[in-house]
């Protein structure tokens, strides 16, 4: 039926009713029917439940708030997702000019933007300046004068944080690890003082802020806090200087269950790191937090129709309809991803691969997996709603899967299925 030896994670907007999986109120084999496979799921209430947690604890016992969330759209950027969290209170954080596009599409306040990102082009640094977000994420000294050029150009001025480095371990996977020395993120712990210091020299800079983010699945918050000690140092050194910070990005990263992690939940996360900038004295600074994965990552999953069953010399073969190309994250981490069949049935029950069609032995979704399925039958590829569309491609020109938003008993198509025509349409043969 499941991959009964390894836990699968608690959801709140998807549930099995007597051996059946609903996504809310509509069972998942409808969707699958009506909208076909492979198939991105969402749920509106899952989402609005992660947000609302996040939001009651950034918010005192008085109702003074406390911090801010701004939403990593890069965890999920459709615009039914972002505008969800726009309307629940949201801001965001951006990473590049596509991302700033979309948050102007559905009306985000500019000011309520962060934009970080190591290689910021000058035409994003303008768009950015141009549109007004709050702060701009410096990532290198280089970058600092650029931005300076770039306002300089538009006669503007432009404020700005400094991303520090730390050379904290999130003890996360290594791709996915940023607040480490040898990681590309961000401004050498060591020379962050200098830095503010050139920053507060020049002609069209304001600074207004100081970032940090140290990596993405991180399951405890020891890491968080030696990052925070490190950077409140530097705001106690900068206030020496006469140099005042106004606000304090902590970034994101909260880890989410995806079979047996035991990450701290979203409000014991949030209440530590306040409490901890609270009791080192530096409560009236305006926080930010950036989370993007736990805000979506199990509020979505992938469905996906088994089409073959090939028992192999060493391995069986459960090979489906989504592959890499849909969800990246096994091939590209060995991430593990929950895997249920949507409909339970009497069958006898073997251990499968779960295999994509995509020309690459790296294409899996799922290794050792004990299911009761045969052809035809629909499966849920869980814990899929962060950095699972997004980071999905044409590879072997397969068009990009539909998106789903449920919310209760009604489902809105979010995002069309791509046409085959159109991934090649835009392409064109030399004339002879
Ligand atoms: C600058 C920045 N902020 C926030 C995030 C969101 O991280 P997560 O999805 O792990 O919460 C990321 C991604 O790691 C990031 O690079
Ligand atoms: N894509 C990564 C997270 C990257 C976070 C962005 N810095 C994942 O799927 O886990």
């Amino acid at each position: 039926m499941t991959s009964k030896a390894i836990p699968l994670p608690q959801l709140s907007g998807f549930t099995e009713r007597e051996g059946a999986w609903y996504a809310e109120e509509i069972p998942l084999a409808d969707l699958a029917k009506e909208f076909g496979t492979p198939l991105y799921v969402y749920s509106k209430k899952a989402l609005t439940e992660a947000y609302q947690a996040y939001d009651k604890a950034c918010t005192d016992q008085q109702g003074k708030r406390r911090a801010r969330v701004h939403y990593a759209m890069k965890a999920n950027s459709n615009l039914a997702v972002i505008d969800c969290f726009k309307k629940l209170g949201a801001g965001f954080d951006l990473v590049s000019g596509g991302e700033l596009a979309r948050a102007l599409a559905i009306g985000a306040d500019p000011k309520s933007l962060v934009f970080a990102g190591v290689g910021k082009s000058a035409t994003e640094i303008a768009s950015a300046l141009q549109a007004g977000v709050k702060c701009i994420n410096v990532e290198s000294i280089a970058e600092l004068h650029n931005i300076n050029r770039v306002a300089s150009k538009l006669n503007c001025r432009a404020p700005i944080s400094l991303r520090v480095n730390p050379d904290v371990d999130a003890q996360t996977h290594p791709y996915i690890s940023t607040g480490l020395k040898g990681n590309k993120f961000g401004i050498a712990y060591h020379e962050v003082l200098k830095t503010y210091r050139e920053a507060s020299q020049l002609p069209q800079i304001d600074v207004v802020g100081i970032d940090c983010h140290i990596g993405s699945q991180i399951t405890t918050t020891a890491p968080y806090l030696d990052a925070l000690d490190k950077v409140l140092d530097l705001v106690e050194n900068l206030k020496r200087e006469g140099i005042v910070i106004h606000h304090l990005d902590l970034g994101g990263g909260l880890g989410i269950s995806y079979s047996d992690e035991t990450p701290p939940d979203i409000t014991e996360f949030t209440n530590t790191l306040l409490n901890h900038v609270a009791n080192r004295g530096f409560a009236h600074l305006d926080i930010v937090l950036e989370p993007g994965r736990s805000l979506v990552g199990n509020a979505g999953v992938l469905l996906t129709t088994v089409e073959y069953l090939k028992p192999g010399v060493e391995k069986n073969f459960c090979i489906v309809d989504a592959a890499m190309t849909e969800l990246m994250r096994p091939a590209l981490y060995e991430a593990h991803h929950g895997i249920v069949a949507a409909q339970t049935k009497e069958l006898k029950s073997s251990t499968y691969d779960v295999v994509g069609p995509v020309c690459e032995s790296g294409d899996w979704l799922g290794r050792d997996r004990i299911l009761s399925v045969e052809e035809g039958d629909l499966l849920a590829i869980l814990s899929a709603g962060a950095y699972g569309f997004v980071m999905a491609s044409n590879y072997n020109t397969r068009p990009k899967p539909a998106e789903i938003m449920v919310d209760g008993k009604n489902a809105y198509v979010i995002r069309a299925r791509e046409k085959t025509a159109d991934l090649f349409a835009s392409e064109t043969i030399l004339p002879n």
